[in-house]
């Protein structure tokens, strides 16, 4: 048997260094769909912990590089959060959550204990070598969060790397390439300038020799992206003519205010900062506060607003990389496949079936991602802008050795390698995202408006709904049905029949504690319609309080 050199844990140090970082006892955390997430200032205790917590993870995985983003995405500006990122670049392993949590509620007096525990049971070989890189996106109380995360690594031993302030996906990308250096698989060089530089390249060779494209207008969030995407532009040069807005990271209270694709999204409507700036036509986008999440959208002739969400990004993307692989001679060789959630717009999953397979799954990208590895390649795109395109290892070497017969499948070879250049494969990167969707366009000829008539999307409502315990709603088929409170799902199917095109589905939040209420239909005033009366439904089946009842509810 080897002999395994047997390190206990640095109990003094961690000792030492924790008395700075206590918990506060009335505090619980969880680590949800989005990683810990709270409020900024209450997160001292967790973002120490998560530093040992990730050293430990490293050492689990023999040493390979993990992942910490600090960052509460299209949250307020007071909110922050930490998520690990695995080796791969994906997002932790579902049981490490959950140790994750347990250690971020151990009191102080348990601290050590439970860590003891946890390396025993885990089987952590502490003798293994720790390396962490660690991001943070704009917000005040990132730096105070980033030291405490030091401290956390600090009293391991731990070898950390930071990676400065950068967006979710770059933290991502980084992971990936550090762990992959030198292999055969090297994702690229793990540097930010790495990043891009892999990046416009890519996107240059896509873009050569196609009509000049017209100028777009990025809205930043006054987040993250804005000092990511100015430095991009700086490769892209002229190729593509981007206009910043909404660039104020250093102004309080402005991150992710009245902008961001999560306001665009959500409100259906323009940032009020675009307004009087875009021409008819024109293209806009608005990423998130930390950069992965991407929205579409422009004024048409009559001054409407027209959004091009996820959706319609992942009906754009699809349908062009089905189109490139026939072309390539690979049709029936390489399975392109599309994975949505209940969320997706009916018109988009109709349209979407009617040319590739369509996957549902359950809300939260690591289902998506996962269901969108079972493909050669895989789209995934959550309605609210969430996603990307993941090429499998096999295709990956297939479309590298694969021999064209004619210069047309040449080219379009040459096209799907670049693509997989392009594109971020770890995570939704909104960068990344919105240069895949640049390329399809100037491929296409097509403008926004050509791109928004792929389908038309039906009128949807979403209704937060507050109750008293939203654990007692259950559900199955990816979200869809709800198997409890029983005797509810027929309710809520017989009301949907009632209307034209008519579609509802409730479900608990991962994030928030309310129950969501989705509801489409063919006319908007349906759809609304729809929506208010099952969430007066699930309001009054889950005892909500008559006298708090709201009033839009039917
Ligand atoms: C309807 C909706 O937009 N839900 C969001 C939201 O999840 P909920 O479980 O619905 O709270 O946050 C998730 C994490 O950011 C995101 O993946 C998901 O799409
Ligand atoms: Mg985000």
């Amino acid at each position: 048997m080897a002999s395994r050199k047997v390190v206990a844990l640095p109990v003094d140090t961690i000792a030492e260094y924790a008395a700075r970082h206590p918990k506060a006892p009335h505090l619980h955390f969880s680590y949800g769909t989005a990683g810990f997430r709270t409020l900024g200032v209450v997160l001292d205790s967790v973002l120490f912990r998560v530093g040992i917590l990730a050293a430990l993870r490293s050492k689990r995985l023999d040493g390979k590089t993990i992942g910490v983003m600090i960052t509460a995405s299209h949250n307020p500006e007071e909110d922050n959060g930490v998520k690990l990122v695995d080796p791969r670049g994906e997002m932790l392993e579902a049981a490490w959550e959950n140790h994750a949590t347990t250690l971020a509620n151990a009191s102080n007096e348990e601290f050590l204990d439970v860590l003891r525990q946890f390396v025993q049971t885990a089987r952590i070989d502490l003798s293994k070598p720790s390396r962490v890189v660690y991001g943070r996106d704009t917000r005040p109380t990132g730096e105070g969060l980033v030291q405490a995360l030091r401290d956390g690594l600090a009293a391991i031993g731990a070898e950390g790397r930071d990676a400065g302030i950068t967006t979710t996906p770059i933290v991502h990308y980084l992971v990936k390439a550090i762990n992959t250096k030198g292999t055969k698989q090297e994702y690229g060089e793990d540097s930010e300038e790495g990043y891009f530089e892999k990046m416009s390249e890519a996107f240059r060779k896509l873009v050569s020799g196609r009509a000049r494209i017209p100028q777009l207008i990025v809205d930043c969030a006054n987040g993250v992206g804005a000092p990511i995407v100015k430095k991009m532009t700086e490769y892209l040069g002229e190729t593509l003519p981007i206009v910043l807005v909404n660039t104020a990271i250093d102004t309080p209270g402005a991150l992710n205010h009245n902008c961001g694709a999560d306001f665009v999204k959500t409100r259906q409507t323009l940032p009020p900062s675009l307004h009087g700036m875009m021409k008819p036509g024109q293209r806009a986008c608005s990423f998130d506060g930390d950069a992965d999440r991407l929205m579409y959208y422009f004024i048409d002739e009559r001054g409407y607003f027209a959004m091009l969400d996820g959706d319609k990004i992942a009906a754009l993307v699809a349908a062009f990389i089905v189109d490139l692989a026939r072309l390539a001679g690979l049709a029936d060789k390489v399975k392109v496949g599309v994975v949505q959630t209940a969320y997706a717009n009916g018109a988009s999953t109709k349209y979407l079936s009617e040319r590739l397979p369509v996957r549902c799954v359950p809300t939260g990208v690591k289902h998506l991602h996962h269901a969108a590895e079972q493909f050669d390649i895989g789209v995934y795109f959550e309605a609210n802008g969430h996603g990307t395109v993941l090429f499998s290892p096999s295709t990956i070497e297939r479309l590298e050795t694969h021999e064209p017969s004619t210069p047309a499948q040449s080219t379009a070879l040459k096209h799907l390698n670049n693509l997989v250049q392009l594109i971020n494969q770890t995570v939704g990167d909104a960068l990344s995202d919105m240069l895949l969707v640049e390329v399809v366009l100037a491929h296409k000829a097509y403008s926004a408006i050509e791109w928004n008539s792929l389908y038309s999307d039906l009128p949807n409502r979403l209704v937060k709904v507050y109750v008293p315990n939203r654990n007692v709603f259950k559900t199955e088929d990816a979200e869809r049905r709800l198997v409890s409170p029983a005797g509810l799902q027929p309710k809520i199917e017989e009301l949907a029949r009632r209307y034209d095109g008519g579609r509802s589905f409730v479900r608990p939040s991962g994030t928030e504690d309310v129950v969501r209420v989705y509801s489409e239909a063919v006319l908007r005033s349906q759809a609304d319609e729809l929506a208010f009366r099952v969430a007066g439904l699930v309001y009054d089946e889950a005892g909500g309080d008559l006298n708090r009842r709201p009033k839009e509810f039917l």
